[in-house]
Formats: structure tokens, sequence, C-alpha cells
């Protein structure tokens, strides 16, 4: 596993580099004296998504238009839909959206769960990311077969970490425990297989990606898994390498720079050790401090992801250095200069993120989970139209920006509360100790950490392969 500062640059490539940096200069002076990013009299988009007049030079690629993300569970795949929602509606795409706010999860997926889908291989939507199972067979009933589909991993250990913050109350196995080291020391004293949500406790993203993430760890069922990902996923993208990997996406896709700028949604706020305030990722909290050996048994116990984490870590560089290790690195250089362009413009307080309580406006508060507070951002006041709705769908939680885009597509459609059946998992069962939130115990309605609608009236939940409740 290696990290572009390790990389040792030659004199052509170092003269590249040089070459890059006065270019963007040359852009950021431009940037910065250009008056139509603020001015109200020119309005434009802040970013650069469409060519300038269309057309594609010849010689060039073609913008994919046809993507299917897999976003997998606490790998900065928010960030990653963000950037899809943003595209996909600044080009006046058709997203394949859940009815709820993911597809059926955390039963496997099929097509019925797609809003507006209307029967097998109808070509109707361009882009598909919201959470789900995968699938294959069912995605491919309702994307084009052109489809470019890639994912997202990360680091099983620091996923363990953003997953038990997140889902302490949700899953039985993380709330039973009295800390992640806790539960790393002995996993299998808390965890159930049969209870619903644990699956967030073992092996997430193997679960994610349709496959069985209790079964017994073996290197060939762990290569059998790979090659089923290999086989159905163009690209897989690394959350720790998040840049590097924005840099592989937009060439992959053939999307413009700006495509691909976002900023980091959904992190978790964490105590730095000896403040007394809290900031963004510094240190954990003590429920979630982990000594070395129990983040060994952290890998240990996601066996099944960390074969996934190593192997496509080796795939990922490879994919780098095809792409040519100095043009990423120049790549990377302009990607952060804009990322730090956008957030003077946009955000307030330089750009860190903020707690939800501190964002004036409450539409764009984030979705709030478990041990820790999800930070989100504040816009700069005083933005003509133009620049705040651009800043706006950069900074949108996932949740509002899903209903935005499902009110544009279905403008008169009704969506009662509760709409998003069953979210719970095939003929689990109950765990006594189930979180409802926002009922109190005894009460008929069930609902998820996400406040779908689970259950009514019934104690043991059994799910048929439609993921229908019965
Ligand atoms: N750009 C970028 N680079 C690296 N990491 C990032 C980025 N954006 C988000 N994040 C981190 O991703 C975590 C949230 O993941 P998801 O958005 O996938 O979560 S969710 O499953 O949709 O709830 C969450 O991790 P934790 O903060 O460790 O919990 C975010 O901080």
């Amino acid at each position: 596993m290696r990290w572009l500062g390790c990389y040792r640059l030659g004199p052509m490539w170092k003269a590249l580099l040089v070459f890059v940096v006065i270019a963007f200069a040359g852009q950021l002076l431009g940037v910065l004296f250009n008056k139509s990013w603020v001015q109200p009299e020119r309005p434009r988009s802040l970013f650069s998504i469409s060519s300038e007049n269309g057309q594609v030079p010849p010689g060039s690629c073609r913008p994919h238009t046809h993507v299917m993300f897999l976003k997998t569970h606490k790998t900065a795949s928010s960030t990653v839909l963000n950037m899809l929602y943003r595209f996909g509606e600044e080009q006046g795409l058709h997203f394949a959206l859940p009815v709820g706010y993911q597809f059926g999860y955390p039963l496997p997926f099929i097509a019925q769960r797609v809003k507006g889908y209307r029967g097998p291989h109808v070509a109707q939507f361009d882009i598909m990311g919201n959470h789900m199972r995968f699938n294959k067979p069912e995605v491919e009933k309702v994307m084009p077969a052109d489809t470019f589909c890639f994912s997202i991993l990360r680091d099983p250990v620091a996923l363990a970490e953003s997953s038990y913050a997140y889902y302490k109350n949700v899953a039985p196995a993380f709330r039973r425990a009295k800390g992640l080291g806790d539960f790393a020391d002995n996993p299998r004293k808390y965890y159930d297989p049969r209870l619903r949500n644990n699956h967030y406790a073992r092996n997430l993203l193997w679960y994610d990606f349709g496959l069985d993430h209790n079964a017994n760890f073996s290197v060939s069922l762990a290569k059998r898994g790979e090659a089923t990902i290999r086989r159905n996923f163009r690209l897989i993208l690394l959350s720790e390498y998040f840049d590097q990997s924005m840099v592989l996406l937009r060439h992959a896709l053939c999307w413009p720079l700006d495509a691909v700028v976002s900023f980091s949604l959904n992190a978790r706020q964490q105590m730095p050790k000896g403040r007394s305030v809290w900031v963004g990722k510094a240190a954990a909290p003590a429920p979630l401090a982990l000594t070395e050996e129990q983040r060994q048994k952290l890998r240990e116990w996601n066996a099944l992801d960390w074969h996934l984490y190593q192997a496509f870590n080796h795939t990922f560089w490879a994919e780098v250095e095809r792409f040519g290790r100095a043009r990423m690195e120049a790549e990377v250089i302009l990607l952060r200069s804009r990322r730090e362009i956008l957030a003077r413009v946009c955000l307030r307080d330089g750009g860190q993120p903020v707690e939800a309580s501190r964002i004036r406006d409450k539409a764009i508060r984030p979705f709030q989970s478990g041990l820790v507070k999800i930070l989100g951002y504040e816009l700069q006041p005083g933005l003509d139209n133009a620049t705040k709705e651009a800043c706006l769908r950069m900074i949108r939680p996932e949740i509002q920006y899903k209903d935005l885009l499902d009110l544009r597509q279905f403008p008169r459609a009704q969506q009662p509360p509760g709409q998003a059946v069953a979210a719970g998992g095939a003929a689990v069962r109950r765990d006594p100790l189930s979180s409802r939130t926002g009922e109190h115990l005894g009460e008929s309605i069930e609902r998820d950490w996400d406040r779908t609608i689970l259950v009514r009236n019934q104690s043991v939940q059994q799910v048929d392969g439609k993921g229908k409740l019965r």
C-alpha cells in the first residue's frame, strides 16, 4: 500500500509538475479576478461541468451518462453520491431512485424498489447510486447495458470505527459491547448472525456486494468473491485515497474536473486528545479507542473484507501506475486547489464542517445517528443566486438531495411518511432490545434507524424473497 508522497520524481516529471502548478496559478488568478463568479448579471454555474458548446472534440472521450454506483456503507459513499446527483442534475439525467432512501436495504436489491420502474430493460434510467445490497440480475433489469458500474472500499478497521460510531444503537452486537475495543476482543460474545442489523458489525462490504458475510473465511472463497466483484465492477475506489480515486473516476467516466470536486460529507465529529472542543477527525473518543492488537482482531473478524481491501488496493495502485504517477500527482494538486477555491467561495467558517445544530438553514442539516455528531456545512452568506445554488448542491445532505430529485422526477407524486417499506432482513428474529426511534416500546409502529417503518404489530418478522413483509 503506497502513498503518492513516496514517489521519487524524475527531472521530466518535475518539469511537468512545475508546468501544471504554473498553469493552475494562472487559472486561479483568472478565477479570482473573474467577477462572473459572483455577479448576478451573468448567471452561470459555478461548475464547468458542461463542455463549452456541448460538443466532444474529435479524438477525445465521450462522457459516460449511464452510471451505477454501489454505495457501500461508511466508505465516503455519500460524498461520491453527491457528485453523481450534481452531475446528473446539471445534465438533466434521469435517476433510478428508491421509494424511501435506500433500495430495500438490507434485503437484496429488486428492480421493483426503483420508483417509476416500468419493467425489465425499459431504458429509462441514467444514474443509480443509493444504498442497496447488490444483486446483479435485478440491477441489469433497471440500468442500460452500457452502464459503468463502480464502487468504493475502505480499510475494514477504519470502517468498523465509523460503523460502530454510527450504528451503535442499531446493530445489537455493537449495542451490547462496552466499546469497539471490547467488541474486537470477543466479537462472538456479542454477535448473533440471526439478529437484524448485525450485518453492520461483520464484513459489511462483503454484505453490500451481495455476498455471504457470515461465511467462514478461506482463501479460495475470498478469491471467488473478489473475482465476482471484478466481473461486475469496472472500477473500485478507495476512500483512504479519495482524491486519487476521483482522478481515476473522472478519467474513466470522461467527466470534467469540477464534477469530482467535493466537500467531505457525513463526517463524524471527534474529540481530540487534551482538547475540550469537538472538531473533525483527530482522535478517537474512548468507546472507539483501539489497541494495535484489537485492530488486528478486527481485521481477522472482518477477514473477507480485509481480503477485498488488500486485493483492490493492489489493483488501485496498478491503475495509478498505468495512469502515470506524476500525472496523478499533478491532477491531485489541481483537484485540491479547486476544492480550496470552492470552499472559500461557498463555505462559512473557512470551510470547516460544523455540527448540525450550528447550521442555521435547517434544510441542510445532516441526518444524525449513533454515538457522535454528524457534521455538515454552512453556506457563505451573501452569495448571488447562481453561486448559492451551485454551492448548495455540494453540501446538500443525501436525504434532502434525494427528496429534491424525487420531487423533480415525480412532481405530483404523493409521498406519505413511511412509504419506504420493510428494511428488515429475510426471516430474521427481532432483537428483543431492538431500537425504536421516536416510539415507546409497546407501540404498534416500529421504525428502523433511519425512521423507515419496519413492521406493524409483529414481533417476528418474516420477509419473503421479494422483500415484502408477510
Ligand atoms: N472525501 C472523503 N475522504 C475520506 N473520507 C470521507 C470523505 N468524505 C466522507 N468521508 C468519510 O466517510 C464516512 C461516511 O461514509 P458514508 O458516507 O459512506 O456513510 S453512509 O454509509 O452513507 O452513512 C465518514 O467517516 P467517519 O468520519 O470515519 O465516520 C466520513 O468522514
